[in-house]
């Protein structure tokens, strides 16, 4: 008979990727949206970014997130390197869950250990009956009964206690991934493939689950099992001990011989999974754009390489585990027969009991089990700890944002100053702006033209914080940017990107996206003032209408009007609109001009603009040379002074 045991399956090695749920760009148009941040790499090389300190890994915790979100991080850089380590601090705090469930799953196993004893007492009362008395039997059925019955509510026990252990750690550290994907700079967004990161969040971590949940329910029982086979045989026969101690070796060589190739495969497979994932994401993204070029048969062509790719190394990591397991069953078969062979021959000289024979050929299976459990634990103990390690990636990486400083602001007026300022993307590239100045009244209007490269959406990147000049400083009502606590300066401002970032929810959900309640009253009025009304009017539940993920049901002059709502409804004090027209046509462009011509005045509002004619009502526009201002004035002033902004001007009529 043999008790439940939770020994790893070949699924188990090989368990599928995870359905990683779509990535959500619930990104506000405020401040952070992916386009506005595209070239953010400032930010990492010069600004955000602090490498010194404690803190870098940990850095501007929103205050309400769950402790428990954090805690990991913290492992994580207190055992840098030390994967084991890191994995045994996972544990803290649950020792008493764990102790309960240790006694119960000892209780789980006992039938294992105690029923040879039983069928091997039972055969010598039968076989010797003048040396044994017949209600040796009824106590021995009894004892196996009571053994076995309990096996229902210890199983039970372990579920629950270890099974919590093991789904709180499974939370904390998706939690603590999360924490830490909030705090990475915009340039490591910038610079990792989604899928990347959606594949350690879901796949990873549950690699990590399955290793700590086969570890502990195998460990403990495969070390019980051999010491009590072990101690049971000797008190037996010394003799047969030697035989089986002839297995830990055979054990031992099969372990090393398939270590290397083993972990090298679970490596291989594990980083293919993680780009595969990463351009499955990419490809879902490009849908429209590869279908719009018919270009369909290219992509299929570029994954069925991937594919292909994968196959094989799936394949690869299949055979090696297949032969691992494989091999090291026929070494313990055949040892197991010479057990067989040596106790029947220790019984035929009557140096043993036949019941013996028994007791020991199943003390003999187990401990085989025991250790081929052991051997099959490997692959999943690789996988587990490169998990670890894959996660670690992302929980050790420094490059957090930094925005807590020192100044919180109050509402904020509006008055924005650059004051000389000199910068540069890296040390490596060229200056994109050069002694740079610029005094902008609070609730003025400004435009910022010029050529391609000329440094305008650099000018908004440092005003969004994105940034920090080499020299000089940007300036807002007074205070230095580089003091102001950055979260509670970007929660006055908003920026309207270009492409508009709207998530699975209703029109009013990503209108008021991160304000919790706000009244009907007013999310209609800003409805009204971006001129959405008559959209909402057509649409089935009006402003509770799903608009399914990335809102592609709306046009994208729409999309642009929800972007200024969702401006709009937060009174930002400063405003950006980063070529929020440029990808519109001219009917929609002028409701989306009418939107925005309704902001200014309302708040200091910045605007880049390839549409000349979009700026017209701007009260002034800086034309752009190099990273200089070359001219600055009203539409009027500029068109008048025939300068580069009319040469601009002329160029595009
Ligand atoms: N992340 C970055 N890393 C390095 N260089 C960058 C980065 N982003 C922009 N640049 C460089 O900085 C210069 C100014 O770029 P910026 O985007 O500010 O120009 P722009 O005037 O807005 O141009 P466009 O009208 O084409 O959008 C360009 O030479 C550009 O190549």
């Amino acid at each position: 008979m043999s008790a439940p045991t939770d020994e790893p399956t070949p699924d188990d090695l090989q368990s599928p990727a995870q359905t990683a749920t779509t990535p959500s760009t619930t990104i506000a148009d405020t401040a952070a949206s992916p386009t506005d941040t595209a070239t953010s790499s400032a930010a990492a090389t010069v600004g955000n970014t602090r490498s010194d300190g404690d803190d870098r890994w940990t850095a501007d915790v929103p205050p309400d997130t769950p402790w428990s979100f954090t805690e990991y991080i913290n492992a994580y850089r207190r055992n840098a390197g030390h994967p084991v380590h890191i994995l045994l601090s996972f544990f803290r705090g649950s020792g008493g869950r764990l102790a309960i469930a240790t006694l119960a799953l000892v209780a789980k196993q006992s039938p294992c250990w105690v029923l040879p004893i039983v069928t091997s007492n039972i055969i010598n009362i039968i076989t010797y009956r003048d040396q044994h008395d017949l209600s040796e039997l009824w106590v021995n059925l009894t004892v196996a009964l009571v053994f076995v019955l309990q096996n229902v509510l210890s199983t039970w026990t372990v579920a629950l206690q270890f099974g919590r252990v093991n789904r709180n750690i499974e939370r904390k550290l998706r939690g603590s991934l999360v924490v830490k994907l909030q705090q990475l700079s915009i340039r490591f967004h910038n610079e990792t493939q989604s899928g990347r990161l959606l594949s350690k969040v879901m796949r990873d971590v549950e690699n990590v689950e399955v290793l700590i949940d086969q570890t502990y329910r195998s460990l403990p029982i495969i070390a019980l099992d051999i010491t009590i086979a072990i101690v049971v045989t000797a008190m037996h026969s010394p003799t047969v001990l030697l035989f089986f101690a002839l297995t830990v070796p055979a054990a031992v060589i099969a372990i090393y011989c398939f270590r290397k190739p083993i972990r090298q495969s679970n490596h291989d497979f594990r980083s293919q999974m993680e780009q595969t994932q990463a351009a499955v994401a990419e490809m879902i993204e490009m849908i429209p754009v590869t279908r719009a070029h018919g270009l369909q048969h290219v992509e299929i062509d570029h994954m069925s390489k991937r594919l292909n790719h994968i196959h094989d190394t799936g394949l690869r990591l299949d055979v090696v585990n297949g032969l691992f397991g494989a091999t090291s069953w026929v070494v313990f078969q055949v040892f197991q027969l010479g057990c067989l062979a040596f106790t029947s021959y220790l019984a035929l000289n009557g140096r043993i009991q036949i019941g013996d024979v028994v007791l020991f050929q199943t003390y003999f299976a187990q401990i085989v089990n025991s250790i081929s459990s052991l051997i099959n634990l490997y692959p999943v103990l690789t996988k587990g700890m490169e998990s670890v390690s894959s996660i670690g990636e992302i929980l050790q990486e420094t490059d957090v944002e930094r925005n807590a400083r020192d100044v919180e602001p109050a509402r904020l007026r509006g008055d924005v100053e650059f004051r000389h300022v000199d910068f540069r993307y890296s040390p490596d590239y060229p200056m994109v702006l050069r002694d740079f100045s610029l005094t902008v009244p609070a609730g003025q209007s400004l435009a910022f033209v010029g050529d391609s490269g000329s440094g305008k959406s650099t000018l908004l990147k440092l005003l969004i914080g994105f940034g920090v000049p080499q020299a000089g400083s940007v300036l807002v009502d007074g205070i230095d940017l580089k003091e102001m606590d950055l979260d509670a300066y970007r929660r006055q401002i908003a920026v309207v990107p270009q492409n508009t970032i709207l998530f699975s929810g209703t029109l009013r959900d990503n209108i008021i996206y991160g304000l919790g309640d706000v009244n009907d009253a007013e999310v209609e009025r800003v409805v009204r003032e971006v001129g959405l009304d008559d959209v909402v009017a057509e649409l089935p539940e009006g402003l509770d209408t799903q608009l399914g993920e990335h809102g592609g049901t709306l046009s994208g002059g729409q999309r642009q009007r929800i972007a200024i709502a969702r401006a709009l409804i937060r009174h930002p004090r400063i405003i950006i609109f980063d070529e929020a027209t440029s990808a519109l046509d001219s009917a929609s462009e002028r409701k989306v001009q009418a939107a925005i011509d309704h902001m200014m005045g309302q708040c200091t509002t910045f605007m880049v603009a390839h549409r000349l004619s979009t700026i017209r009502n701007a009260d002034r526009i800086v034309v752009m040379e190099h990273g200089r201002a070359v001219e600055s004035g009203s539409y009027d002033d500029l068109m008048a002074a025939r300068g580069k902004f009319y040469r601009l001007k002329t160029l595009q009529e």
